[in-house]
C-alpha cells in the first residue's frame, strides 16, 4: 500500500491524501511513487518498517527524518560520520547526507589511503567522467581488497571505475560510481538555525501528539494540476546530470498559499523526443557552453518545439557546464541572442555546482503557472510528488 502525502501551510504539517484527491493522481506517471510508505516496494520496505514523520521548519518548509530512537541515536543535522553538524553536505545516491570532507575521506579509506585526504589522491567528486585516473590514485588493488564481491569483480575486469561515494555509513549502501550531488536545502536550513527548531519537536509529548494527527488527517481536496517538464538538448549536453540534481533540490516543498491549487512536476529526461515535445508543459532546452554544434541542436530543437506547439508554451534556454569557462566555445552573448530569438528566458548552468538550476526550473514553472491561472482563475503553488518519493530518502541525518 502507498501513502500519499501533501503539504498543509496552514497547519504545516504533511497531510496524508484524501482518496479523493489520490484518485486523480494514481493515473499520472509517477503514479504511486509518490511518497514514502509503499510495503509492496522492496525498495522502501525498510522505510515502512520505521516510524518516519515529517517535521515542518521555517517558512513552511519541512525535513524529514527517522523517529525511531533505538534504531538511530544521531542527532538530526548531523554528520553520520562525523557526528557533526553537517558541514557542505552532499547527498549520496541512497539519499543520506555526509560532509563533503567526511566523503572525502571515506573515498580515500576505500582507497586503501587510510582516510588521509592529500591533495595527489583525492578523488574528484564532482560531476565528471566516470572512468579517469584510476591508475593515478592506484585505486586498483585497493578495490580488490575491498571484502565486497562485486567491488573485486569489477576491479578484475578490464575498465575499473572510480567510485564517487563510499559506503553510507547510515545504511550501509554500497559505494557508487555517480557523484554526490550539495546538499544545498539541508545547508541552507541548517544556516536558518535547523538545529534550534529540531530541539522543539524532540519533545516527547508534542511529538506523539503530532504523529497521531500525521497519519490521521485527511487533507484538503485542493485541485491539482499535473505538470510535465521535458529536458531536452543534444547528447552530453548534461540532461540527466541537470535531472538529476534538480531532484535533489526538490528536497523541500513549499506552500505558502493553503488555499491554493498545487503544480505535481515530472520531469521528462528521455528520449521519447516525439512525446516529449506532445507531452511536455514547458522545456527545458539545454545545450553546453563548451559545445558549439549543441547550441545548433538547442536552434533546431526550439523550431521543433515552436512548430508542434506554437508560440505559447514556456520554454527556458540553459546553457549548461558554466563551470567549465576554460573551455568555453558559446559566449553567453550567443546563448542571449538565440533565447531571444525563441522567446525564452535564458540562465546559464553548472549541474557540478548546482549553480542556477533551481532558478532556471523556478523560472519555466512560474511561467507554466501563469498559463495555468489564465485558464482557471486560480493561485498555484508548487509540490513536486515525483521528487517527493526521492525526497522521502533525502533524509537529514
Ligand atoms: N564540467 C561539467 N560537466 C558536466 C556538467 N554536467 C554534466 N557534465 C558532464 O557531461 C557529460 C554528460 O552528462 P549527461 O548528464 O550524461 O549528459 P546527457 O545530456 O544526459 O547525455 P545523453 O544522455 O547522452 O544525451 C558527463 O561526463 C558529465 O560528467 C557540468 O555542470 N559541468
Amino acid at each position: 500500500m502507498t501513502y500519499q502525502f501533501k503539504f498543509d501551510s496552514r497547519t504545516r504539517k504533511l497531510r496524508r491524501m484524501s482518496e479523493s484527491t489520490k484518485e486523480r493522481i494514481t493515473d499520472s506517471d509517477y503514479g504511486t511513487s509518490i511518497c514514502t510508505t509503499s510495503s509492496d516496494d522492496e525498495s522502501l520496505r525498510s522505510e515502512s518498517d520505521r516510524s518516519i514523520t515529517y517535521l515542518p521548519v521555517n517558512g513552511g518548509d519541512y525535513f524529514m527524518r527517522d523517529l525511531d530512537a533505538s534504531r538511530t541515536t544521531l542527532s538530526p543535522g548531523h554528520c553520520p560520520h562525523c557526528q557533526m553538524l553537517f558541514r557542505k553536505p552532499l547527498v549520496l545516491s541512497c539519499g543520506h547526507s555526509l560532509c563533503s570532507s567526511c566523503c572525502s575521506r571515506l573515498l580515500n579509506v576505500l582507497n586503501g589511503n587510510g582516510g588521509k585526504v592529500s591533495k595527489k589522491t583525492r578523488i574528484r567528486m564532482g560531476v565528471t567522467s566516470l572512468y579517469t585516473k584510476y591508475h593515478r590514485i592506484g585505486f586498483s588493488s585497493s578495490l580488490a581488497s575491498t571484502s565486497s564481491s562485486s567491488l573485486s569483480s569489477i576491479a578484475s575486469s578490464s575498465i575499473i571505475p572510480i567510485y564517487k561515494t563510499p559506503e553510507c555509513p547510515q545504511c550501509g549502501e554500497t559505494p557508487k560510481m555517480t557523484a554526490p550531488i550539495p546538499n544545498l536545502e539541508l545547508e541552507r536550513l541548517l544556516s536558518k538555525g535547523l538545529p534550534n527548531r529540531i530541539s522543539e519537536y524532540d519533545n516527547p509529548i508534542y511529538r506523539e501528539s503530532d504523529q497521531e494527527n500525521f497519519v490521521e488527517t485527511i487533507f484538503d481536496s485542493a485541485p491539482i494540476q499535473e505538470c510535465s517538464l521535458a529536458v531536452l538538448g543534444a547528447p552530453g549536453v548534461g540532461k540527466t546530470s541537470i535531472t538529476r540534481v534538480q531532484y535533489g533540490n526538490e528536497m523541500m516543498i513549499c506552500g505558502e498559499n493553503a488555499e491554493s491549487s498545487g503544480i505535481f512536476i515530472d520531469i521528462l529526461d528521455d528520449h521519447r523526443l516525439e512525446e516529449n515535445l506532445s507531452k511536455a508543459h514547458g522545456f527545458v532546452l539545454v545545450y553546453a557552453i563548451t559545445d558549439r554544434d549543441s547550441l545548433t541542436t538547442a536552434e533546431m530543437l526550439s523550431g521543433m518545439i515552436r512548430e508542434h506547439r506554437g508560440d505559447q508554451v514556456p520554454i527556458v534556454l540553459v546553457g549548461s557546464k558554466s563551470d567549465a569557462d576554460r573551455r568555453r566555445v558559446v559566449t553567453a552573448y550567443e546563448g542571449q541572442r538565440l533565447a531571444r530569438q525563441i522567446g525564452a528566458p535564458f540562465r546559464e548552468v553548472s549541474a557540478r555546482k548546482n549553480d542556477g538550476i533551481n532558478e532556471a526550473f523556478d523560472e519555466l514553472l512560474s511561467l507554466i503557472a501563469v498559463g495555468f491561472r489564465f485558464r482557471e482563475n486560480r493561485e498555484y503553488r508548487r509540490i513536486s510528488p515525483t521528487n517527493l518519493e526521492k525526497s522521502s530518502r533525502f533524509l537529514i541525518q
